[in-house]
This record gives structure tokens, sequence and C-alpha cells, in this order.
């Protein structure tokens, strides 16, 4: 027997919730034999794809080393975890969900710090000050390096801090944090606040591959088909179905209805009865309608779509060639 195809995903909390949901609306089913402690699941009808569940940053570390050939998790967990990201793993699609923000954040009671400049002031004077370098509490060790180097801030020391990193300068161990944020309600709880240019990434939960894995024929096969599958609910998600008949429907009014409104017809111009399929962007549904509707048509109708299978897979082909480097 071959060996696996492994997809590994968060296993817990909202992520983990996400990503089943996300696989499940482009028809792939994960589930885990063994129920909701087992860390090895399946997905339904491609028998060859063994399912680890894994912590978020060990997701990284597996898609790094070649373990795990596809993997969901934060586009900061792999910045952070994988030293020359770019070259190891390619981040093949944004999902739309896990989104946060890695940041720096000071006291609120620093008023004259708002900038990134403004701290590499007052690092110096610090350290003369207490005679020692400016802490900074963080878990992301590596983001932080790289971007105070970006901003040519050499005085300071990071304190490394795995849990309840905001609560850092009140307790004293550190003068000013390097976390995640969402909503910014635990920063303001714990009086911090984000410097001006202070955001280092912006994250989300990302479909990320490794070029490290076994990458077969039988495994780059099994990849094509998850992709497929997720690419035809990407575009379905974009675009509802359109669907008129009317007499002077011609091709003059197409090209004017995809100029203002961004829609496509996947099967062509209109039929010489003038029949038409257009797919549309939902933001544009109603004025597509009422301009249909001025040129002629009595009736159109709206529909959404599950799936639009295009021969072209953006996201495969992302895959091809990121292996072919
Ligand atoms: N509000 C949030 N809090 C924590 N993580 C978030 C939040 N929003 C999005 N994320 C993302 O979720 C991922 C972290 O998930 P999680 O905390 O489950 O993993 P982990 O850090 O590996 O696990 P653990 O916290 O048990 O060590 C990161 O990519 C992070 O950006
Ligand atoms: O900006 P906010 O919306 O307040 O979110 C940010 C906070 O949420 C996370 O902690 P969480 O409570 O999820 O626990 P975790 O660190 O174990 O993931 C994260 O570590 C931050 O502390
Ligand atoms: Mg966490």
């Amino acid at each position: 027997m071959s060996a696996p195809f492994v997809l590994a995903v968060p296993s817990k909390g909202r992520l983990q919730e996400n990503t089943e949901a996300f696989f499940a609306r482009a028809g792939l089913k994960l589930s885990k034999a063994g129920g909701a402690r087992d860390y090895r699941g399946t997905l339904a009808g491609l028998d060859n794809v063994e399912v680890a569940y894994l912590s978020a940053s060990e997701i990284a570390s597996q898609l790094a080393r070649g373990v795990a050939h596809l993997g969901v998790t934060g586009e900061d967990l792999v910045r952070e975890n994988i030293a020359d990201a770019d070259k190891r793993v390619s981040l093949i699609d944004g999902l739309g969900f896990g989104y946060a923000d890695v940041v720096v954040a000071v006291p609120q009671a620093w008023i004259d710090v708002r900038t990134m400049a403004d701290l590499d002031d007052v690092t110096t004077g610090f350290r003369e000050q207490h005679h020692m370098r400016m802490r900074v509490a963080t878990k992301f060790v590596n983001l932080t390096r790289s971007f105070f180097q970006s901003h040519g801030i050499t005085d300071y020391r990071i304190v490394e801090s795995t849990g309840a990193t905001e609560g850092a300068p009140a307790a004293g161990s550190a003068e000013l944090i390097v976390d995640i944020t969402t909503t910014g309600a635990t920063l303001a709880a714990n009086g911090l606040r984000v410097l001006d240019d202070g955001v280092i990434l912006r994250s989300q939960a990302n479909l990320v591959a490794s070029k490290e894995a076994d990458w077969s024929p039988q495994a780059r096969e099994t990849a094509r088909v998850i992709l497929d599958h997720i690419a035809a609910r990407a575009r379905a998600n974009k675009y509802r179905e359109v669907r008129t008949r009317f007499r002077q429907c011609d091709a003059t009014l197409l090209t004017e209805a995809h100029s203002r409104f961004g829609v496509e017809a996947p099967f062509g111009g209109p039929t010489s009865s003038g029949m038409l399929t257009l797919h549309c962007p939902p933001g544009q549904l109603y004025a597509l309608a009422s301009f249909l509707r001025e040129h002629g048509a009595e009736t159109v109708s709206v529909v959404s779509l599950d799936y639009v299978f295009d021969r072209e897979n953006p996201l495969f082909a992302k895959l091809e060639t990121f292996l072919r480097q």
C-alpha cells in the first residue's frame, strides 16, 4: 500500500469548527473514526487521506518538515515557526476565518509613544535610566526580531511568554508586548494600545502546502481532487446564477452588463432566442435585474450556486508552480 496523503487540521476550538465547516461546504466531510478524542480521521470518499488533528502551531512545524502534505493553520504561526517560510510552504488560499493581527502594544500611559520611531527614541533613554534594556513579552520571537530590526530598533530584550502575555506590563515582567489581537478587548482590558504603525502581520487561517512532503503522482492527484472541490465552492460563493430570456438580449447588452456589474457569461452569449445565463456578484443582483428588465426582460430568476467546476483550477495551479520551484 502506498503512503497516505496527510491533511493536518486544528484539533480544538474555533479553528477546528471553522475548518470542518469549510471542508463540509466544499463537499469534503472530515470524520474522526474513533470519536472526539481520536486524533486521526478520514475524508469521506478519499481512501488514501489520513486526517491528522494537531495544534495549530504543530501543523506549521509538520508542514515545514514534510510530515503533512496540506494543512490548515494561521499565517502568523507559519511565519513565526518556519524559517524561510516561502521556500518551504505555500499559502494556497486564505480561508476567511481565524483573523488575528500580530501587533506591538504599549501601555496606554505612554502618551508620547505613538509609532515605532517613538519607541526607538525611548529605548535608549530607558536603558540609561534603568540600566537594562526594554523588555518585550511575546511568544512571537522571530516575528518580533525581524519587525524591530526593520525599524532599526536594537535596544530591547525579548522575554518569552507563552500565556497571558497582555498581563506582562502590569505584572512588571516586561515594558511592552507583541501578541495577537482580534477585537482588541484583551489589550484594552490590560491598559495597552497598539502603535500606529505597529501591525506586524494581518493573519488568517490558510490552506498551506508543504514542499518537503512526498509528492508522489498519487499524492498530487489527491491534492488535485481536494483543491478542485475547494475551488469549485469558492467560485460558487462569489456569484449567483441569473437567468433570463428576451428577444432584445444580444452581445452588446452582455458587454455592457459585464462592464457595469462584473457579470460573467460562463456558457457564452445569448442564444438565438435570447436565452442567457449569467454569473453575477451578489451585491450587483438588483442592479443587474433592473438593467435587464429595462432592456426588455419580462422575468429574471436568480439562484444560489453550490459548486462551479472550471477546467482551470487556480489553487492546484498554484500548488504545481510551487512544487516546480
Ligand atoms: N482570538 C484569537 N485567539 C487566539 N488565536 C486566534 C484568535 N483568532 C485567531 N487566532 C488564530 O488561531 C491560531 C492559534 O490557534 P490555537 O490557539 O488553537 O493554536 P496553538 O496556539 O497552537 O494552541 P495552544 O494555544 O493550545 O498552544 C493562530 O493562527 C491565531 O492567529
Ligand atoms: O483581541 P481579542 O479579541 O481580545 O483577542 C485576543 C486574545 O485572544 C486570545 O486568547 P484566547 O482567550 O483565545 O486564548 P488562547 O491564548 O489560549 O488561544 C489571544 O491569545 C489574545 O489574548
Ligand atoms: Mg493559543
